[in-house]
């Protein structure tokens, strides 16, 4: 929790403001955040100094492992954060390889899933790198890379959390994250929980000890309509101690969590936080 107050701080104290043209907004910005989670000592990254929707964050990623491509697969899982993306979005509204309502087009999932080989097929990333893993093999690739760049223009928004490269010492599962763009009060919130949430379920499907969890982050920024709730409320709050995540067990294969897992197999021990903050969001 520290840590996200002090990239908040340095935000507000450092940031420069930066037009945005896709959202015609001012972000203030800093470039490059580290950021670490102890997946072996279940420190749980969940924000305390607000109310944190971490079941929507978990819906999201659980989307993601599946290949979701509609807002209204996210919906049943209870996610809405994709709503927006999908359908009001004036580029993608206009864009002709948007399907319908609630088309997302080729993004995340798919993009980890149905990697579009130029000589036709396929390729299944998170697959592979189950498969490696759970023999004991890391081959200095166990690579999941939603960025696409040649099929920009099939998906109604470009990945923020773009790479997740697993690493494996011993009898322990590591990963590393990489995100290109953050918007500290609303994304990161959601982003901090699915970092820690991958690398803990990749441990327990494939059988190994999970360690720490490293987040990269690039573009960091608080929207201009946002800034004074971050540093007239959020940052004035004293932070609680760290909950803790606890996943059902019951969960061992890639193929559980494509079928039965619901956000019932979650659930968070210990959530102390202050009261909700409503962070405007930029479409
Ligand atoms: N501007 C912007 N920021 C983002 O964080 C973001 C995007 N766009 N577009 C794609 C996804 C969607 N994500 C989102 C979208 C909405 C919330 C949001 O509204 N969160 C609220 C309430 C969530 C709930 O009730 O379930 C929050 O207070 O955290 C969070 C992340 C993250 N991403
Ligand atoms: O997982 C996510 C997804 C999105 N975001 C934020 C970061 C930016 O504010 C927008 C995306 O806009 P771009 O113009 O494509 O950078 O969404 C996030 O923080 N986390």
């Amino acid at each position: 929790m520290n840590q996200y107050l002090a990239l908040c701080r340095r935000i507000v104290d450092d940031g420069v403001w930066v037009t945005n043209e896709r959202t015609g907004k001012r972000c203030l910005t800093v470039i490059n955040a580290d950021l670490e989670y102890d997946v072996a000592g279940n420190q749980f990254p969940l924000i305390t100094t607000r109310k944190s929707y971490w079941k929507a964050a978990i819906a999201e990623f659980l989307g993601y492992i599946r290949g979701y491509d509609s807002a209204a697969d996210f919906r049943a899982l209870g996610c809405k954060t994709w709503d927006a993306n999908a359908n009001l979005n004036e580029a993608w509204l206009q864009n002709s390889h948007r399907k319908g309502e609630d088309d997302m087009g080729r993004v995340y999932g798919v993009q980890g899933r149905r990697w579009s080989k130029p000589d036709g097929g396929h390729v299944d990333q998170l697959r592979k790198v189950v498969d490696n893993l759970s023999r004991g093999v890391d081959d200095r690739g166990e690579i999941i890379s939603f960025y696409n760049p040649g099929e920009f223009h099939m998906g109604c928004l470009r990945p923020c959390m773009h790479t997740h490269n697993f690493s494996l010492l011993g009898d322990t599962l590591y990963l590393t994250s990489y995100q290109r763009s953050c918007d500290v009060p609303l994304g990161l919130n959601f982003n901090q929980v699915q970092v820690f949430t991958f690398l803990a379920l990749m441990a327990q499907i494939t059988g190994h000890k999970a360690g720490q969890a490293y987040h990269k982050i690039v573009n960091a920024h608080i929207y201009e309509d946002q800034l004074a709730l971050m540093r007239d409320v959020q940052l004035q709050r004293e932070p609680f101690p760290a909950p803790q995540l606890e996943i059902n067990p019951d969960i061992k294969s890639l193929q559980d969590l494509e079928t039965w897992v619901t956000l019932d197999d979650f659930k968070v021990n210990n959530y102390q936080h202050h009261d909700p903050i409503s962070y405007p969001f930029s479409v």
